[in-house]
């Protein structure tokens, strides 16, 4: 799935100047997700130039393309709710039996009269069932054209259990019952085998549990122009190559300007401050020092590249060159204490991770740069989740001021001011202990070199999927992950060097 969406956008990538609130300079608008009323606002925009007829028409046609071009002739059940989702699918049917399949509708609820809908329905001369449980059960495939992504309220019981029986479902736009914009399941959603969408993603099409049931994803040009965006405070991004752009080596280079990073180790968990080194000088860091709380022998062993801090944290952070710290990883709440509000009170600009998580003082965060909890760790600070979770990383990130990186299979990258980027770029191979420490790493790296925090972690979120991509078998360990980090980012498009 991710792969057929990231060939699509690589297809038709296009460089724009978004002029909205979210000012992105070189913004990808391919990468634009956009939230159901969002939607609604380009369809108004788009209606005065196209007819809705007619983009329902190229709606219709482009899911109709994709079902001839992935699946032989079978009988098919079209379901068709009263909206224009429903107007799509008496579109599709009247396409598929024209190309000589053998098509049924089921119409659940009527169209409005005088609606694009209606219309729609009224082009539909062919075969409408009403006994829809016997159909349901007998269709090789079932077109879900019922609801589309701003569902309002939970699917009918009727409706759920009808799509239960389908076999295998294809979904116009989202299949029904998924909120297009949290990705949450409202009462019943199908698993499909493929879904079309249009001109552009929405949240729900990647957020977990959501993402789950598309199938395939193909996301449709319908003719909507690109330049209707424009109009849109955008709010989310998927997180691919061209949300951000990565400094490249340049001639004038020095240990310095490519960036330091510091990471604070601690006395008794030695391994994660080592894991974040061993990511960052993988990564490209300029040069990368430990400062540690004990055990100084162990981090000097550890690499000849790593620089091993002998002076106390109140003299280091003395050197206005280092402006990149790590705290956290392998930190006792103790050493937390000890260090996290020197850094803050010195400027430093903070990745915080794990140890940093071990209280639910959120103050403690404030005037951090980046703070990476998994969703353990994000409850123990913030609460439990009432709402939706962009929503809480929404709210964590403007009561710390700090970029906060949700991590999880959809890893969610949320800046105090409202962006969110959607991760999906990774899979299970992440899941091993020392994973989150390698991030760390990476991030650090980037915010040392130039890029600003959310970039730097959307970036660093890509990365830390592509090194888990490229390890030749699906169980790699933190190390054999941080080992892929330097191909991670020669793949991640390098664009422009940001000066410091
Ligand atoms: N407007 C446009 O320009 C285009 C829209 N397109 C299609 O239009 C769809 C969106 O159309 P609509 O806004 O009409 O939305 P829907 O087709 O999802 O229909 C919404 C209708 O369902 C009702 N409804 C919502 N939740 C319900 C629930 N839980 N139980 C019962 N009824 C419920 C609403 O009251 C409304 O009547 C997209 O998904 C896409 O498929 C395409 O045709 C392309 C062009
Ligand atoms: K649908």
């Amino acid at each position: 799935m991710c792969r057929v969406l990231f060939l699509f956008l690589q297809c038709s990538i296009n460089f724009m100047f978004y002029k909205g609130h979210n000012i992105v300079k070189n913004q990808n608008t391919d990468l634009v997700l956009l939230t159901p009323l969002q939607m609604q606002i380009v369809d108004k925009a788009a209606a005065k130039t196209i007819p809705v007829k007619q983009l329902m028409e190229n709606a219709g046609w482009a899911v109709t393309q994709e079902i001839l071009k992935r699946y032989k002739p079978c009988s098919v059940l079209i379901l068709c709710g009263p909206g224009n989702n429903g107007g799509d699918g008496y579109v599709v049917a009247r396409l598929l039996a024209k190309a000589g399949w053998p098509v049924c509708v089921g119409a659940i609820g009527k169209p409005k009269a005088g609606s694009d809908a209606e219309y729609a329905a009224r082009q539909w001369c062919g075969k409408t069932v009403e006994n829809l449980e016997a159909y349901v059960e007998k269709a090789s495939l079932v077109v879900d054209a019922i609801f589309g992504a701003g569902l309002t309220s939970n699917l009918d019981c009727r409706i759920a259990d009808l799509l239960r029986k389908a076999k295998r479902v294809i979904a116009v736009d989202i299949p029904s019952g998924i909120d297009g914009e949290t990705g949450q399941i409202k009462g019943y959603a199908p698993y499909a085998e493929l879904t079309v969408s249009f001109f552009r993603a929405k949240p729900g099409h990647y957020l977990l549990p959501g993402r789950e049931h598309m199938g395939v994803l193909v996301i449709k040009d319908i003719s909507i122009l690109t330049n209707t965006i424009f109009t849109i405070d955008i709010k989310y991004w998927l997180n691919e190559p061209g949300l951000w752009e990565i400094p490249r080596a340049e001639i004038e280079d020095y240990k310095y300007r490519r960036g330091a990073v510091s990471i604070i180790g601690g006395s008794q968990m030695t391994g994660a401050a080592r894991l974040s080194a061993h990511a960052a000088l993988n990564m490209g860091a300029g040069l990368v020092h430990i400062l540690p709380l004990g055990n100084n022998e162990i981090y000097s062993n550890f690499s000849a590249c790593l620089i091993v801090d002998n002076d106390p944290l109140e003299d280091v952070i003395q050197d206005k060159r280092r402006k990149v710290w790590v705290c956290g990883p392998g930190l006792s709440i103790k050493e937390v204490r000890r260090t996290l509000p020197i850094l803050i009170a010195a400027g430093k600009k903070v990745i915080a991770d794990a140890g940093v998580f071990q209280t639910d003082q959120i103050d403690m965060l404030k005037g951090t740069s980046i703070i990476t909890p998994h969703m353990g760790e994000f409850k123990r600070v913030f609460g439990e989740i009432i709402e939706d979770k962009v929503s809480a990383a929404r709210q964590a990130a403007v009561k710390t001021g700090a970029v906060v990186v949700l991590k999880g299979a959809d890893t969610l990258i949320v800046a105090p001011d409202g962006r969110v980027a959607i991760n999906q770029h990774a899979s299970a191979r992440l899941a091993t202990a020392g994973s989150g420490d390698t991030l760390t790493g990476i991030i650090a790296t980037l915010l040392a070199s130039g890029m600003p925090e959310w970039e730097s972690a959307c970036a660093a979120v890509w990365m830390h999927g592509e090194a888990g991509y490229l390890c030749d078998h699906s169980w790699p360990n933190a190390e054999m992950l941080a080992n892929n980090l330097g191909k991670a980012r020669d793949n991640a498009k390098i664009i422009k060097k940001i000066d410091n």
